[in-house]
């Protein structure tokens, strides 16, 4: 406040002084006119307003941040750490969670509270009367305004209700098929990669692999291979138009712009993808794809779910993409990694891949498989504790939201609970910052710390895909294992964490896949 107290008695006497010296040199050149005077007004409300204004800014952001953790005042008036946010930091947001439970900054007239401490962090998700999910201005635009996502309250919980017979055990089942035929594809790319590249930064190509397993898991043979290259290889231009920093309105060749043309394209092949499951179910067809169940729920006489029209589950099934391809992506890059890392681990996967095969490595996938194979599973488990794809989820508040006795955030500010130290929280995982699957094991002080399991969120915004997130990467990365000897390339940069919407490792993951002689073989 002291500080502030000074910014603002030093900017009154600068609009005196400014004032005065404008006017001794004017009236010193002897001249002084009608115009000069018209001038001086002018000039003088322009630097009054702009001194106005900063006084303003500092003085709002005082009164926002009362006595939470954060700058004592904006030392960039007006924009704060704008261009910060054009290369996020890990370190730097890790250096303000540590530095309070609630803590803040402001960026243009936008106050940003952040708050790190899991149960602060859980009540706030779980808090839709005060809180609903914070979406940047052209996120309306590129996913289209009619979007479920958008959806508030009760009309949200409702319509996440006909969503939820998507990813039940049966329909997560029929989705197993398609999705091992993805990675059968992928890993023999993979394999190639190597054989012509050596050493190869795989960044690229997990963003494909996980593109291509939600296409095929989401549209089935409906969708063709050209169309899921089409959207692989340009989806990422979806991810840099919906960065939080971005200029709302879309002009032409812009981000945004390019953004939004890529998600059109791709919303249009999923109404046709949804138009042919409807033809196909509803000529008797059994269902492999979330299309087909969607269509098989709305025709189950025995629930109530609606009719959706091909354009909204088209609609909706952008936003699984969307929800899915960065947070997969982080995920899939971090596990690839950690595991090639671990020759330990490797042997306990490959033993627990041939136990539940029988023996026989060319097995085809089953969801009891899947479900037999506790030690990868803890793994996948492990590595979404130790590297949470989703360091944070971005609220805004709809009204003013007494977080605790001390602290009240103002209407309109964006609150932030944060995932990542609950999931690093020493109290609940012993030597946090070390890779351990055994953490798992049934029973355990970890399994039954649910309040810190936040890798999903909590509240009804909760991840949809958590299962299914959990069943596809169990799946893909005991195969993967079981049939390559993946080698790691360790740089400097392999455990640096790079924050791109989720975070990676900085080197883009140096890897070499071989196919392995004998699958059968545990060494
Ligand atoms: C490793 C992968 C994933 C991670 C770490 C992840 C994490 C998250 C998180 C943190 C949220 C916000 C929760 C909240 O606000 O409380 C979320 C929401 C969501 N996720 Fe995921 N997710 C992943 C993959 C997926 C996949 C594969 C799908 C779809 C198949 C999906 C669908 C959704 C949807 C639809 C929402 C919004 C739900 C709502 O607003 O009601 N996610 N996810």
């Amino acid at each position: 406040m002291e500080v502030a107290s000074t910014f603002i008695s030093n900017s009154s006497l600068l609009i005196n002084k400014s004032i005065s010296d404008f006017s001794l040199d004017k009236l010193s050149l002897g001249n002084f006119g009608f115009s000069d005077l018209k001038n001086l007004n002018w000039v003088s409300l322009l630097i009054t307003s702009v001194i106005a204004l900063l006084i303003y800014d500092q003085i709002k952001y005082q009164l926002n941040k009362g006595s939470i953790a954060g700058p004592t005042f904006k030392i960039w008036p007006i924009i704060g750490p704008f261009l910060e946010s054009f290369d996020p930091k890990f370190e730097e947001y890790k250096a303000k969670w540590d530095s309070g439970p609630l803590s803040c900054v402001s960026i243009f007239h936008k106050f940003v509270i952040i708050a790190s401490k899991r149960d602060i962090a859980r009540k706030i998700l779980m808090s839709p009367k005060y809180v609903k999910p914070c979406v940047v201005d052209v996120a309306v635009k590129i996913l289209r305004p009619t979007n479920w996502v958008f959806l508030d309250g009760k009309a949200h919980v409702d319509y996440r209700k006909g969503l939820n017979g998507l990813f039940t055990r049966n329909a997560l089942q029929s989705y197993i098929p398609a999705q091992e035929f993805v990675y059968d594809r992928y890993l023999t790319k993979f394999q190639e990669i190597t054989k012509k590249n050596g050493k190869y930064p795989f960044f690229h190509d997990f963003r494909e692999i996980m593109c291509a397993v939600s296409l095929k898991t989401f549209c089935g043979d409906y969708i063709t291979d050209d169309q899921i290259r089409t959207i692989a290889d340009d989806y990422y231009l979806v991810t840099a138009a919906l960065e939080l920093v971005n200029f709302p309105i879309i002009l032409p060749f812009t981000k945004p712009w390019y953004g939004r043309k890529v998600a059109d394209m791709t919303m249009k092949i999923f109404e046709q993808c949804a138009k042919l499951s409807k033809e196909n179910i509803r000529s008797g067809a059994i269902g492999n794809c979330v299309m087909d169940a969607w269509v098989e729920i709305m025709d189950d006489q025995s629930n109530t779910v609606r009719e959706f029209s091909n354009r909204e589950i088209s609609e909706a099934i952008f936003t699984f993409l969307f929800a899915s391809q960065d947070a997969s992506s982080s995920a899939c890059c971090w596990l690839f990694q950690i595991v090639a890392d671990r020759p330990d681990v490797i042997q306990k996967i490959r033993e627990e891949q041939l136990r539940v095969r029988d023996n026989d490595p060319y097995k085809k996938l089953s969801f009891e498989m899947i479900e037999n194979m506790t030690y990868t599973n803890m793994v996948v488990k492990e590595t979404l504790r130790f590297r949470p794809p989703v360091l944070m989820v971005p609220y805004v508040v709809k009204k003013n939201y007494p977080i605790d006795e001390n602290y009240t955030a103002p209407k309109g500010s964006m609150l932030i609970p944060t995932l990542y130290p609950a999931l690093h929280d020493p109290e609940v995982y012993e030597d946090p910052e070390e890779f351990i699957p055994e953490r798992w094991v049934e029973g355990s002080k970890a399994s039954e710390a649910k309040k810190n399991w936040l890798v999903f969120g909590t509240g009804p915004h909760v991840c949809l895909g958590q299962q299914y997130v959990m069943m596809m990467f169990t799946g893909l990365i005991g195969k993967a294992f079981l049939f390559n000897d993946i080698k790691h390339h360790i740089t400097p940069l392999s455990e640096e964490i790079r924050v791109f919407a989720t975070i990676f490792p900085k080197d883009d993951c140096i890897l070499e896949f071989t196919k392995r002689k004998d699958p059968k073989a545990l060494e």
